[in-house]
């Protein structure tokens, strides 16, 4: 495929490739005003506890579709370091549940009420799609990896230079935005861009349109935590 070469000829993977070429939306999904008001120090704090308890739901979505990714890299990888990259995300996943409870019970939210809105059912929708054994693994591992890196720019970016983010959210910027969390992204792109370079034609295809689903389902979802305020 034409894409597959000119990214090998810049010398960068496909998913780098597909981030330059889809850049406003990947930075909508990256710097959303939600995120941007985090980091300038003007959330809505109504904002903030909605997305928390919408979130605490959406992990609870998302470790199925982290195991099914982990299957298929154990069935469909001959590196075994992959399966122990994805293995390592789906254990953090356990203590990252523990810590929506303490932090909902910290602002006061009870977790046993919350009614997923909307764009959390569509988004959910999506993992539950991607979760079937016919999704091909390079398919599967570029969701993934998006899904974590949309939060860790996102969150690192409340935790930059100049930033203005208040003391009480600063613990949930650094569970994404935190160094080691940036390395475990970075080793899930590398895997993505391995697993691409061998993909078909019609495997790309379904990568990049799972790709960008990701980054519209994630605006919507940032889009959500303002909107019920
Ligand atoms: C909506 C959403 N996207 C991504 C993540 C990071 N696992 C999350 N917790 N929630």
């Amino acid at each position: 495929m034409e894409e597959k070469l000119k990214a090998e000829e810049k010398k960068i993977g496909m998913t780098e490739a597909w981030l330059r070429k889809h850049r406003l939306l990947y930075t909508g999904a990256t710097r959303h005003p939600f995120i941007l008001s985090i980091r300038d120090g003007t959330v809505d704090i109504a904002a903030f506890k909605t997305w928390l308890a919408q979130d605490y739901l959406f992990v609870r979505a998302f470790v199925p579709f982290a195991a099914s990714v982990l299957i298929k890299a154990y069935k469909e990888s001959d590196d075994n370091t992959d399966m122990e990259v994805i293995l390592g995300g789906v254990a953090a996943l356990k203590d990252e549940i523990s810590w929506f409870k303490n932090e909902a019970n910290k602002w006061g939210i009870s977790l046993s009420n919350v009614v997923p809105q909307k764009p959390n059912k569509n988004y959910c929708g999506l993992l539950d799609s991607l979760t079937r054994p016919e999704v091909e693994y390079s398919v599967a591992i570029t969701a993934f990896w998006a899904i974590e890196a949309v939060y860790q720019e996102s969150f690192a970016h409340c935790l930059g230079e100049g930033s203005q983010t208040p003391q009480e959210l600063k613990e949930t910027c650094e569970r994404w935005g935190n160094e080691g969390f940036g390395q475990y992204c970075q080793s899930l792109q590398n895997i993505a861009n391995l697993h691409l370079q061998k993909a078909s034609d019609d495997e790309l295809k379904n990568a990049e349109v799972a790709l960008l689903s990701v980054l519209e389902h994630e605006v919507e979802f940032w889009n959500m935590s303002c909107a019920s305020v």
